[in-house]
């Protein structure tokens, strides 16, 4: 098992020109291997929190501890996803999944990890096609081989899937799980999609906002097929999510646990 613990102590976040704070009082642990979603309103705070984690932004009071060491800056070890795939269009397929491996100074590691990763997204037959040739969601798999290539304990996703039509997103979703499963790596994704949530997710922290806090901690029990299929039990579990979600935006949520 090679993914990373993530420990939240005591944090709590005010932008230096924000009125009040935007995360306030967070506690949490992310085990290994886990897929957590953190699933709120826009605004709540979900992206500053995922900066954290990432070591992009350092929170105002409390830590971010990943493996029992505090987070003090980017690591190749925890890598971020974000809407926008952001390949060089003019670079093949297989020189942007070496990217990362090449700003860590890894490049002897190049020729065996690139098509490890490709054939992982299902892309080894566009290996050396133009990055600008490819699909949305096929430039979305060619960042994640990109991500994976450096051998990541943790998976950052800051609503990746949000600019992709419907069926290529639920296929996405369903491998990226599979993908981060299969590898034992620990994955935190920020959404606002209640089913995205239920989809992918091993645990859902659903957010109150101003100040951002944990309303719910809800442990997501499905089966595999039942993830895959839009089974009754999917069915159940989204609208039982949706109820806590919809009473949280509107200000009901009973006392925060977070
Ligand atoms: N650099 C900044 N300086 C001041 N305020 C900021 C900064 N970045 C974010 N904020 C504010 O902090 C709050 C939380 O922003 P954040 O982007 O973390 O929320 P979010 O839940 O990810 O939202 P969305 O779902 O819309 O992306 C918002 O009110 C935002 O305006």
């Amino acid at each position: 098992m090679r993914g990373a613990h993530v420990a939240i102590r005591a944090l709590s976040h005010t932008y230096r020109r924000s009125d009040g704070p935007v995360l306030r009082d967070m506690d949490f642990e992310i085990h290994q291997g886990e897929v957590v979603a953190l699933l709120g309103r826009s605004g709540c705070g979900k992206s500053t929190l995922l900066h954290m984690m990432a070591g992009l932004t350092h929170p105002s009071e409390g830590e971010v501890v990943i493996n029992g060491r505090g987070v003090r800056a980017p690591s190749p070890r925890w890598v971020m996803m974000f809407q926008a795939p952001s390949l060089y269009p003019w670079m093949t397929v297989a020189q942007n999944a070496a990217l990362g491996l090449r700003f860590s100074r890894k490049t002897n590691e190049i020729a065996t990890r690139v098509p490890e990763v490709l054939d992982l997204v299902d892309l080894a037959a566009f290996a050396e096609r133009n990055a600008q040739d490819l699909s949305g969601g096929q430039q979305q798999r060619v960042a994640l081989a990109r991500s994976l290539a450096t051998r990541p304990e943790m998976l950052l996703l800051d609503e990746p899937f949000s600019a992709l039509d419907a069926f290529t997103r639920r296929s996405l979703q369903q491998d990226v799980r599979e993908i981060a499963r299969r590898l034992g790596l620990t994955m935190v994704l920020v959404t606002h999609d209640v089913s995205e949530a239920v989809l992918m997710a091993d645990r859902v922290l659903v957010l109150d906002a101003n100040p951002g806090r944990v309303a719910h901690d809800v442990t997501i029990t499905l089966k595999e097929d039942a993830r895959r299929a839009g089974s009754d039990a999917f069915q159940e579990e989204q609208a039982r999510l949706m109820q806590l979600y919809t009473d949280v935006a509107h200000g009901d949520a009973t006392t925060p646990l977070g």
